[in-house]
């Protein structure tokens, strides 16, 4: 049994992993939203998971770092400084970024990494997601990762062949660019295709979520995971075996 904190935990995906904590047979050492005290509740925990927002990131790295304790971070819409940080902590705690913790987008992230590899630069990639009204970042944080994959399957940097947000005479896509859409709307957990476009032909890789539980699960299996791991910066696949 482990003492599982969750910060954010008034949010949807705190209500998630509460439910998911108690089925596991864990306990729930506490949870903190905005204004809560990390540090107190990291004292009390064997591990910390955050499903917050970018905003509090170096403070709840900080409160793990001070507890001797791993952090698993769910938060998206996390930007360069934010990763800059997660490293740092990195070489103190444990600590588990991912943009989704569910089994389904971790084995698909592999299948995107290797369709990219195999059909090469004439093929081209777009990632398209959907996600309910609330959601305020975007890409999300899973279409990003989906990306990274197929830029890494490509052997090119995201950062340089990124292109989202197309609006007006935008020109022709650029040759080997990964282009994202974003929709937002009603209720939707989260929807992601990655659209491999070739010469009269197109290869469709996608993952539906129906519910935040798969989010959950995946996160207190990582967290478990975590426990006693020596300090760096881990992966969802290192968890998951695959
Ligand atoms: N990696 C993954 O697999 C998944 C990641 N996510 C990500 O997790 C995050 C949360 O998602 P979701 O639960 O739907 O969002 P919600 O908006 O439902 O919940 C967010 C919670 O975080 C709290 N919060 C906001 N700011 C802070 C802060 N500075 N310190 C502590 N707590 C804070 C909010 O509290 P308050 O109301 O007081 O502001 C709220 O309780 C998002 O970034 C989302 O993209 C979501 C699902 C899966
Ligand atoms: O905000 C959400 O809800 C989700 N966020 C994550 C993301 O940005 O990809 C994971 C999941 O898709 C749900």
């Amino acid at each position: 049994m482990a003492r599982i904190g969750i910060i954010g935990s008034e949010g949807a995906m705190g209500h998630a992993l509460a439910m998911v904590i108690a089925a596991a047979g864990h306990e729930l050492s506490g949870g903190v939203d905005k204004g809560g005290d990390a540090a107190r509740l990291a004292d009390a925990s064997d591990v910390l998971v955050d499903f917050s927002a970018p905003g509090a990131l170096q403070h709840n790295l900080h409160a793990a770092i001070g507890a001797g304790i791993p952090i698993l971070v769910g938060t998206t819409g996390l930007e360069d400084v934010h990763h800059l940080a997660i490293d740092n902590a990195a070489r103190a705690v444990p600590v588990l970024q991912t943009g989704n913790t569910s089994l389904g987008v971790t084995l698909l992230a592999h299948l995107v990494r290797e369709a990219a590899s195999r059909l090469g630069p004439d093929w081209d990639i777009e990632i398209v997601e959907m996600h309910h009204r609330r959601k305020v970042d975007a890409p999300s944080g899973t279409a990003l990762l989906l990306g990274q994959a197929a830029a890494e399957g490509r052997g090119i940097e995201l950062a340089s062949n990124r292109e989202s947000g197309r609006d007006g005479v935008s020109g022709a896509r650029n040759s080997g660019a990964i282009g994202f859409a974003s929709l937002r709307g009603g209720t939707v957990v989260g929807e992601h295709a990655v659209i491999l476009a070739g010469e009269e032909e197109r290869l469709t890789l996608s993952h539906s979520a129906e519910n935040r539980a798969i989010f959950a699960r995946g996160a207190v299996k990582a967290a478990e995971w975590l426990i006693g791991r020596e300090a760096g910066r881990y992966r969802m696949e290192e968890v998951l075996g695959i």
